[in-house]
């Protein structure tokens, strides 16, 4: 059965590898101090942790939307990566409650209809660990998964905050698909049409890779706007002067498929370097409500592997954690 761990100090502990002389952000992180196996906004709200880490291991997603299978294997290894960064002056680690993962099972009925049914029900299971860690007063950093699972973060967040909320998602591809059963191309639809989602940037999108129908979703709807890669490319990066227009806290979407190299079912070897991303996260004057990092991969079904895609994510992780520290 579907299901939410929640991690123990024990489980963080043997993620760790310890050195003489070094101290590790593993051994600094927050635990869920209560075992009773439930989330509780309340026992959140007491920790010190300004950020709350969970991870959802799964690619029902990205294969209900025909892609290929791989982004479940993300979580795990970002983590253990993430737990061995140096704890030091530049980030201690109890800013941050390492709270768990969704456990998901396989679906019985692997039939495109079987795996859209089955994002319906990670969708259920997420956004109400979403919006308890929001009610909390803390920020939730999430690692996928595919990007299906934008759709309950955005509700989870929403229905905390009792309003829809604004999100910047640098992406290649907008995620606007029809609304044809729940999948990694169309979380931002759903999110739009049950009123979760108010402004929706997309910054990077690929001119190649978003169908006529997308565009002029997005030329027609004054809620939604896209500085292109491709224009970028010319133009140059304003991540800032693109995201200034949003008031209060958006969300942050960061999909590594727009990051070149990186192993995802839309892997690209024209797109954003890692050090952009790294640049805009750092350089970024805005607080966001909740960052989800999503559709990497470490393993794919199809046989390709990279050990790099832990390690960027631990970077951005820290990163995003490093540059809100001091506005939070
Ligand atoms: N979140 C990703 N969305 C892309 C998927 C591409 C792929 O998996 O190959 C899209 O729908 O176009």
């Amino acid at each position: 059965m579907d299901s939410f761990i929640i991690y123990t100090q024990q489980d963080i502990d043997q993620l760790v590898i310890n050195r003489d002389g070094e101290t590790k952000l593993g051994e600094r992180v927050v635990s869920y101090p209560s075992a009773d196996g439930s989330v509780s906004t309340a026992v959140l709200a007491s920790s010190e942790a300004k950020f709350v880490l969970l991870g959802i291991p799964e690619d029902v997603g990205v294969r209900a939307n025909s892609g290929i299978a791989g982004a479940a294997s993300a979580w795990r290894t970002s983590l253990v990566t993430f737990l061995n960064i140096q704890s030091n002056r530049f980030l201690r680690g109890n800013e941050i409650l390492v709270l768990g993962h969704f456990e998901i099972d396989e679906p019985v009925d692997s039939s495109v209809a079987g795996l859209r049914k089955k994002v319906e029900e990670i969708d259920d299971l997420v956004y109400p660990i979403i919006e308890k860690i929001v009610a909390a007063g803390k920020i939730p950093v999430v690692i996928g998964g595919g990007h299906n699972n934008a759709f309950p973060i955005i509700k989870g967040v929403a229905l905390a905050q009792n309003a829809p909320i604004d999100v910047v998602n640098i992406d290649a591809h907008a995620d606007l698909r029809a609304l044809e059963g729940r999948h990694s191309g169309n979380g931002f639809s759903y999110a739009l049409k049950e009123n979760y989602l108010d402004h929706y940037l997309m910054y990077g999108l690929h001119q190649n890779y978003n169908n006529e129908a997308i565009l002029n979703q997005i030329e027609t709807n004054p809620k939604l706007d896209t500085i292109f890669f491709d224009d970028i490319l010319n133009a140059g990066i304003d991540f800032n002067g693109f995201i200034s227009k949003l008031e209060g806290m958006p969300g942050l979407e960061i999909d590594v498929d727009c990051i070149q190299h990186v192993l995802s079912s839309a892997e690209t070897p024209s797109g954003f370097a890692a050090n952009e991303i790294r640049r805009m996260i750092l350089g970024c004057n805005k607080q966001f409500a909740y960052l989800h990092i999503c559709e990497g991969a470490t393993r794919m079904l199809d046989g390709r592997v990279s050990r790099l895609t832990a390690k960027l994510i631990a970077y951005l992780v820290s990163d995003f954690v490093k540059a809100h520290a001091t506005k939070v």
